[in-house]
């Protein structure tokens, strides 16, 4: 039996018409004129799936990327109108409109710090909320507020959940890290330690200026956010992973380049469909490359050390360093190189960013303000000569201390810090209510730079911090490294930067070798510390504002 098959080949072209700008339009007619010739020879069902085919397949190019797409959107949409609802009551900065709350979490980009601070006057002592790329942000303010979050447990305000949310955790630094993260043990070694270690750690940070700054009597122009970020990754790694790897320009790259990938990776995950993130973090932040990467350098340290501790090496035989107090501390599935490499990567990320950051900021403001020169370099000579570099001799060198966190006071790293996400609905002990699934946050930069905690908060005291100093029992008080709910550089509670400790004597011994070693000015003579960019939640320096140095010659 025969069927009519007159107008196939005008019936399969027609079928593909449609998509025809799409694709190589002569290859698809090609294949629709020899499609309808073979068509004429074949039984009923295999015409018609030879009929279909091309149709088919377009449909799985298109269509079902479309539909997921569409699915995607509705689903985004449900889930956005559920939470408008659910903080209806909140006080909202922005637009309070559904529809045009979508374009605000777009702009929000420009003008987030605006927007908190102009939440922050209105509202201070209770909560507000404004939109944000992910939805909304609400912020907490006042003391008495930061005190209810630093109180409040895990299964009420998470920190991991909002870490998840920020950082896109699952396709970033790894769920498995942040989930189970027994390194914060480790970084109790790495706390621990630096008595032992803070020979090792100048001695790296002394070669990383010498490669970075030559030592000559011409000025040399630097580029502060390269050399920041090259000092900090330096000295980080001697400590985590030792020499030489420590020294390896292409390890130092690995390292910043996982950094400065992680955030563009996770706002791709924010944006995109879950199904094509993988093919866009591939195309522009590829992350995946770089932890395989820096699993391919450490491997052999890594499987070194295992076996090492495997053949009941000492924890005292083991090298003084991050791999092996994460060994010591790695159970099971947790001892593999892919997963101690993942955690090197990610307290890298934890110290590189925010120190190189703070080594920005206190560079410019030396730069600004070198008056203070001076009273530092005697301070820091005074020290030395009684206690040499000792980690006794650092915590003496207070001018400095209070010098570097009154510059991360006035330019710190974010807008808001101390972000958890609630788990239940959470109660603040003056009767708000943030509903389960919304995530708080508290304007740090707004509370660093208010009357009622500093005065004359806008202008730069560097020795803010030194004239508040009091003693008891030796230890001073107002240092850096303390936290409190109106200091929040390291944020607050059990979630404070466990870091904190060996990020300030780094920073202190990077700062102390820059001022006895070498004179530093802007290139433009008297100028201002240069104005930063806040794009989002993060603050932005001007790397193209290059700063002079020169050996030391007064
Ligand atoms: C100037 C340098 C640094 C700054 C300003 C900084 C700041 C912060 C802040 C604000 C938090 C969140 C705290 C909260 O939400 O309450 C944090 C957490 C953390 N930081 Fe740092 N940090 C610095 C250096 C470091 C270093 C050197 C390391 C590692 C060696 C590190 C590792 C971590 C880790 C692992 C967490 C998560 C803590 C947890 O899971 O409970 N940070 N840091």
């Amino acid at each position: 039996m025969s069927y009519p098959t007159p107008s196939l080949h005008g019936l399969v072209t027609t079928v593909i018409q449609p998509f025809q700008p799409f694709l190589n339009s002569s290859n698809i007619m090609l294949h629709a004129a020899s499609t309808a010739d073979s068509l004429r020879s074949q039984p009923f069902l295999q015409q018609a799936l030879q009929l279909l085919q091309p149709f088919l397949t377009l449909s799985l190019l298109f269509y079902i990327p479309l539909a997921y797409c569409g699915i995607y959107l509705v689903n985004m949409v449900i889930a956005e109108l559920i939470m408008y609802y659910r903080l209806r009551t909140i006080p909202t900065v922005g637009t309070a409109n559904f529809f045009t709350y979508f374009i605000d979490t777009w702009t929000s980009i420009w003008n987030t710090r605006d927007m908190v601070a102009e939440g922050y006057q209105k509202y201070y002592g209770g909560v507000y909320k404004f939109p944000q790329i992910g939805g909304w942000m609400i912020m907490a303010s006042g003391t008495d507020m930061v005190d209810d979050i630093r109180r409040a447990p895990d299964d009420e305000l998470s920190f991991n959940e909002a870490l998840e949310d920020i950082f896109h955790t699952g396709g970033t630094i790894g769920d498995h890290v942040v989930h189970d993260a027994y390194h914060l043990n480790s970084l109790i070694s790495l706390t621990r330690n630096i008595e032992a270690y803070i020979g090792d750690l100048r001695d790296e940070i002394v070669s990383s200026y010498n490669t970075n700054i030559p030592l000559t009597k011409e000025w040399t122009k630097v580029n502060v956010t390269n050399v920041g970020r090259s000092l900090i990754t330096r000295a980080t790694s001697r400590i985590f992973v030792g020499l030489p790897i420590c020294q390896d320009p292409e390890y130092e790259a690995n390292c910043i380049n996982f950094i400065l990938e992680v955030v563009p990776a996770a706002v791709i995950l924010q944006l995109s469909p879950r199904l094509l993130a993988p093919v866009l973090i591939k195309m522009f932040a590829n992350i995946p490359k770089r932890v395989r990467d820096g699993v391919k350098m450490l491997r052999p340290i890594i499987e070194e050390r295992l076996a090492q501790a495997d053949a009941g090496l000492d924890k005292e035989e083991m090298p003084n360093d991050m791999i092996s107090w994460l060994i010591a501390d790695a159970k099971g599935p947790q001892r593999t190189v892919e997963d101690l490499t993942s955690r090197i990567l990610f307290l890298g990320f934890g110290s590189i960013h925010s120190t190189s950051g703070a080594f920005g900021s206190a560079l410019y403001h030396l730069c600004a303000y070198p008056e203070y020169i001076g009273p530092l370099r005697q301070e820091i000579e005074d020290v030395i000569e009684q206690e040499g570099w000792t980690k006794i001799g650092i915590s003496k060198m207070y001018k400095l201390d209070s010098f570097l966190k009154e510059a991360s006071r006035m330019v710190g790293q974010s807008t808001y810090h101390v972000t958890r996400k609630a788990l239940k609905d959470f109660t603040f002990s003056n009767g708000l209510v943030i509903p389960a699934g919304a995530s708080v946050s508290v304007a740090t930069h707004h509370m660093h730079n208010d009357e009622r905690f500093y005065p004359e908060p806008e202008v730069f005291k560097g020795f803010r911090f030194y004239d508040m100093m009091t003693f008891k029992d030796g230890k001073p008080s107002h240092q850096m490294l303390t936290t409190s709910a109106d200091y929040l550089s390291f944020g607050y509670g059990r979630h404070a930067c466990p870091g904190r400790f060996f990020a300030v004597n780094m920073f202190k011994i990077v700062m102390a070798h820059l001022l006895l070693n070498y004179d530093i000015r802007f290139e433009e003579e008297g100028r201002a510390h240069p104005p930063v960019t806040a794009i989002g939640n993060a603050i932005f320096r001007y790397s193209d504002v290059p700063v002079m140095a020169r050996a030391r010659q007064t």
